[in-house]
């Protein structure tokens, strides 16, 4: 199967410190992954490259059918290219309604055709019920959002993700503040949301990348220290040694 994402031999530094070092990473088309590693261990700027905000320094970012580098690339063009990203804090739009929320996220194309708006209403609020659906927001389409818990806060603000369509989506810590259900229905969230684009999730809680079921990318100093299963990785000595046994872990 041809890859969605190929990262090779990438690396940055900041201010001549090494913080990605020669990483090569692939993600399919439909796939989840879970990429988890101590603290420093380059995740976050791992994101930061596939999403444009940080250029590296060497190495290739090849994206989707057409093989296009996504290096050169503005942040917009790559989110507009299919890459979504979720910060750990959730950012929804506290004074509006759950529906609300999801209609401005709506991948709507302008264009000669946007002026077909009866259509496209129906076509719109058929889309925001299938997003709430899949988030299990369908019941609280009319509350507002500053009403939902923090659980429900980041589902709307992945089920605003998923309304963009994008065809891969980072999701940064989502486990983070949320009650054990929360946890529960949002691995179940992302599963789903997996089976037709690929869901990368950098998490620590060990716990919650179980219940993931999913392959696992361990890094350390900016590389990929191990890979495969939950089980092969943590039984890694090295991943043992500079992640598991850590009280950071
Ligand atoms: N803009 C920057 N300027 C200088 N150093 C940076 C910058 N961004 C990241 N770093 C350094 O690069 C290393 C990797 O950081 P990064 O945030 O990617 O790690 P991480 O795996 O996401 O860690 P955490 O689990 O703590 O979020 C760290 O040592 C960090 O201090």
């Amino acid at each position: 199967m041809s890859m969605l994402l190929e990262v090779d031999g990438v690396s940055v530094s900041f201010d001549g410190f090494r913080a990605i070092n020669n990483l090569s990473i692939n993600f399919g088309k439909t796939e989840l992954r879970a990429i988890i590693g101590p603290n420093g261990a380059g995740k976050t700027t791992f994101m930061d490259i596939v999403t444009g905000k940080t250029k590296p320094d060497e190495g290739s970012v090849i994206w989707g059918d057409m093989n296009i580098s996504l290096l050169g690339m503005s942040e917009s063009r790559i989110a507009m290219e299919g890459i979504g990203r979720k910060f750990q804090k959730p950012t929804v739009f506290e004074a509006q309604t759950v529906r609300q929320n999801l209609a401005m996220a709506l991948k709507n194309p302008r264009g000669p055709f946007a002026v077909l708006m009866h259509s496209k209403t129906a076509e719109n609020a058929r889309k925001i019920e299938a997003v709430a659906e899949e988030i299990g927001l369908a019941d609280s389409l009319t509350r507002l959002a500053g009403e939902l818990s923090h659980g429900q806060k980041q589902w709307l603000e992945i089920g605003m993700l998923l309304a963009q369509e994008p065809r891969l989506l980072l999701v940064d810590e989502p486990a983070a503040g949320m009650t054990v259900e929360e946890r529960e229905k949002t691995t179940d969230i992302l599963r789903r949301a997996a089976q037709t684009r690929a869901v990368v999730v950098v998490e620590h809680d060990m716990e919650f990348v179980r219940r993931l079921d999913c392959k696992v990318t361990v890094l350390h100093e900016g590389s990929v220290l191990a890979e495969g299963s939950l089980d092969h990785v943590t039984s890694n000595p090295r991943v043992i040694e500079v992640y598991l046994g850590r009280t950071d872990a």
